[in-house]
């Protein structure tokens, strides 16, 4: 288990990491997400007891690293792959690790055949490719067999085999009832290895949620314009659709996706005033979406229908009467979304 406290860090006059809180769970793997530069390694760091926070605290089962008692077997971390000294074999530098941390011999070849490294364990590190590099790091997390294990973006430089590989062996630790937290910037990945995600942005806490919660609240759609449009919508809704605008504009109006855990916004629509003519009941606050209402202008406006097939919408329309220019379905992208929600 891991908790972090408001935890805040101050590098002179910037705030890496500004009041942040959140737990990180046995038996789950924890995504932790950001931008470059959002305070990811600087989090990690402080619960690792290699920077001191400026303020609040970091604790690993209960207590602060450097007060474990047998830290090599309670915590096992990855930071930095590359820092590894290129002369040795890997062998040589995992046995000299177990050693400072009196872990036998045996351990050292089983870890290496858990990472995939045992044919090149006599080879020298510097030869090592990134991908190499990496499981040669988490080899040394592993070491101590630990119940906590922290990775900063274990998946750099691994090869489509190598991330599945990853995936596979955090999700098996996490089954044992570790503690996994692992950062990345890249949501797609995050999103099929975590079943929780931390996502933090400018140092500060934006989501904490899990992963099938925010894959709800991105979901397929289908895109629609109608000249028809608040007929339509109400012929949908009366469906069991959700619908709201498109994440574009093309008219002059403000943006129309926001998103409310980053801006705290509340986005409930307003009842629009310059028409008058729908009733912004229409528009359910669903997914944060900044609604306002729809109105039968021209064209149209891009609508994002959700709980409905593209064949249920163009059926609907039809019964209604209503002329529809366009039926696509999408997917909004994950890392659009995470763009939207972390920046
Ligand atoms: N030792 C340091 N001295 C001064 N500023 C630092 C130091 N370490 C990090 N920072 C600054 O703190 C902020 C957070 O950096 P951090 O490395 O924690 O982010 P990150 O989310 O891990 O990013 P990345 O994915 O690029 O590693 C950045 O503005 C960074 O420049």
């Amino acid at each position: 288990m891991i908790e972090v406290t408001e935890l805040t860090k101050l590098y002179g006059s910037t705030r890496a990491v500004s009041g942040l809180t959140f737990d990180v769970k046995p038996g789950q793997v924890t995504g932790f997400l950001g931008h470059n530069g959002a305070g990811k390694s600087t989090t990690m760091r402080m619960i690792l007891g290699l920077h001191t926070p400026t303020s609040g605290k970091a604790l690993i089962n209960g207590v602060r690293k450097q007060d474990l008692r047998d830290p090599m077997r309670e915590v096992g971390a990855m930071l930095d792959a590359a820092e590894v000294q290129g002369g040795r074999s890997a062998f040589a530098h995992l046995q000299a690790l177990a050693h400072a941390g009196g872990i036998g011999r045996h351990r050292v070849v089983e870890v290496l055949e858990e990472v995939g490294l045992a044919g090149a364990a006599r080879e020298r590190i510097a030869g090592f490719s990134q991908g190499m590099r990496q499981r040669l790091g988490i080899a040394a997390a592993l070491l101590g067999d630990p119940g906590v294990l922290i990775l900063d973006e274990p998946v750099n430089g691994l090869d489509p085999d190598g991330i599945r590989w990853l995936r596979t062996l955090l999700r098996s630790l996490a089954a044992e009832g570790r503690t996994v937290l692992l950062s990345s910037h890249l949501m797609t990945e995050m999103s099929l290895t975590a079943d929780r995600l931390v996502i933090i942005g400018q140092g500060r806490l934006i989501e904490d949620t899990t992963t099938a919660d925010l894959l709800g609240r991105f979901q397929s759609g289908v895109l629609i314009r109608s000249p028809h449009a608040a007929r339509l919508s109400r012929a949908l809704e009366a469906a069991g659709a959700t619908i709201r605008p498109a994440n574009h504009t093309d008219s002059e109006e403000e943006p129309v996706l926001t998103w409310p855990a980053a801006t705290g916004a509340d986005t409930h629509p307003a009842h629009h005033t310059d028409s008058g003519e729908e009733p912004a009941s229409l528009w359910p606050a669903a997914a944060g979406a900044g609604t306002r209402p729809v109105r039968d202008a021209g064209a149209g406006e891009e609508l994002l229908v959700t709980g409905l097939t593209a064949a249920a919408i163009g059926d609907i329309a039809l019964a209604n009467g209503c002329a529809v220019h366009q039926l696509v379905s999408r997917r909004t992208s994950l890392e659009e979304a995470f763009m939207e929600i972390a920046k």
